[in-house]
């Protein structure tokens, strides 16, 4: 797959001096509702309304989506505000009835994203079409499949294409809804740099006060846009509730965000400073949660010891460990002395936690 900037040229041609925002209720609900934040919308920075119209549920019994109808109340939204149209497709019907309504944006949702099968019917359901096909990621942290949905859209000679982050589902209870997993987003960009790439912060966040950070970490991150979920009256949406903010939130975040607009020699050293350091950012949050991770298990062994009445300090292991992660640190660039440091601070945690165990 050889993307350039042929395939960014739908979002080129939107000419704006700000990231793209694209922004909507979760789900239509009814004409009045699609109707009446279309028109709240219009005057904000966004250029795009999404709503879903077919929603996967993780769990049945919930709101599905009104169907097919809501593409006529899009319709009416976009001949009332201007707005471009985006919404979700997940089958080759979906794909049919979204061309027939000229809807300007389409997009593959997680859970579709996760089946080279779906993805290959909706690929050639959309063959020969102009519209902006857009895909977010997996449900789970798999850049390949994320990637070869691309190129199954790439392949079917889908010209204009872009990518949407929203986050990945994992076991564990965190602060998201779904983690962001950044670093996933970083690779994608150094893979593919001229593909769009879109930041959903409503589902990562599944929660109202965080998407502001989330959007502003993204944009560090050079995403090209937002996705936002937004509705005139969040908490008794149908869907998403907790996530949605009002079209109000919406322009006062963007007048907030740092958005970037002038491109001068001294902005465009800030920007590329913000952004190599929003990685690290990203990275030392991970080192953080690893080494988190890292001492449960030693509180584990700690446990493990007491009952069994074992000595705490182990010498000839943390030897060995030692050896091993000063090989693996020269294949990364970093010295002895700096591994030896590092681990021996992890060490003497590491026992002072088991320490405090043994003795309680
Ligand atoms: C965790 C253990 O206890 C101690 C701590 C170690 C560590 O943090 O890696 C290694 C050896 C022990 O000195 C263990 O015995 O494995």
């Amino acid at each position: 797959m050889e993307i350039n900037t042929t395939q960014r040229q739908w979002l080129t041609d939107f000419n704006l001096d700000h990231p793209l925002v694209i922004a909507g209720p979760c789900s239509a609900e009814t004409e009045e509702q699609v109707v009446k934040i279309a028109q709240q919308l219009k005057d904000t920075d966004t250029s795009i309304m999404r709503a879903g119209i077919w929603k996967p549920r993780t769990r049945p019994g919930n709101f599905e989506g009104v169907g097919a109808i809501g593409l006529d109340w899009l319709k009416t939204a976009k001949a009332e505000t201007g707005l471009k149209l985006a919404t979700e497709v997940a089958n080759k019907t979906h794909v049919e009835m979204s061309l027939k309504a000229d809807i300007d944006v389409l997009w593959i949702g997680a859970r579709s994203t996760v089946s080279p099968f779906i993805v290959q019917e909706i690929a050639d359901a959309l063959k020969g079409t102009d519209k902006t096909v857009l895909v977010k990621n997996p449900v789970n942290p798999d850049l390949a499949l994320w990637l070869g949905a691309v190129e199954r859209l790439y392949d079917a000679g889908i010209k204009n294409l872009g990518v949407i982050h929203r986050g990945f589902s994992t076991y564990e209870k965190t602060k998201y809804r779904n983690n962001p997993e950044w670093q996933i987003a970083i690779d994608l960009q150094s893979e593919y740099p001229d593909l769009p790439i879109i930041l959903d912060p409503s589902h990562i966040a599944g929660r109202r006060d965080i998407i502001f950070d989330i959007c502003q970490t993204g944009l560090d991150l050079n995403f090209d846009g937002i996705m936002v979920e937004t509705h005139f009256d969040p908490d008794n949406a149908w869907s998403d509730a907790k996530q949605q903010i009002t079209p109000k939130a919406l322009d006062q975040m963007t007048v907030d965000l740092r958005m970037r607009k002038e491109f001068t020699e001294a902005t465009a050293f800030q920007n590329k400073l913000q952004t190599l350091r929003t990685k690290i950012d990203v990275v030392d949050h991970q080192l953080i949660d690893l080494l988190g991770k890292r001492m449960k298990i030693a509180d584990e062994i700690g446990d493990l010891k007491k009952k069994n009445n074992v000595a705490i300090l182990q010498t000839k292991r943390w030897n060995s460990i030692l050896d091993t992660m000063i090989a693996a640190g020269a294949e990364n660039n970093l010295s002895k002395e700096f591994i030896t440091k590092f681990l021996k601070a992890i060490h003497e945690e590491s026992i002072g936690h088991q320490h405090k165990i043994i003795s309680e």
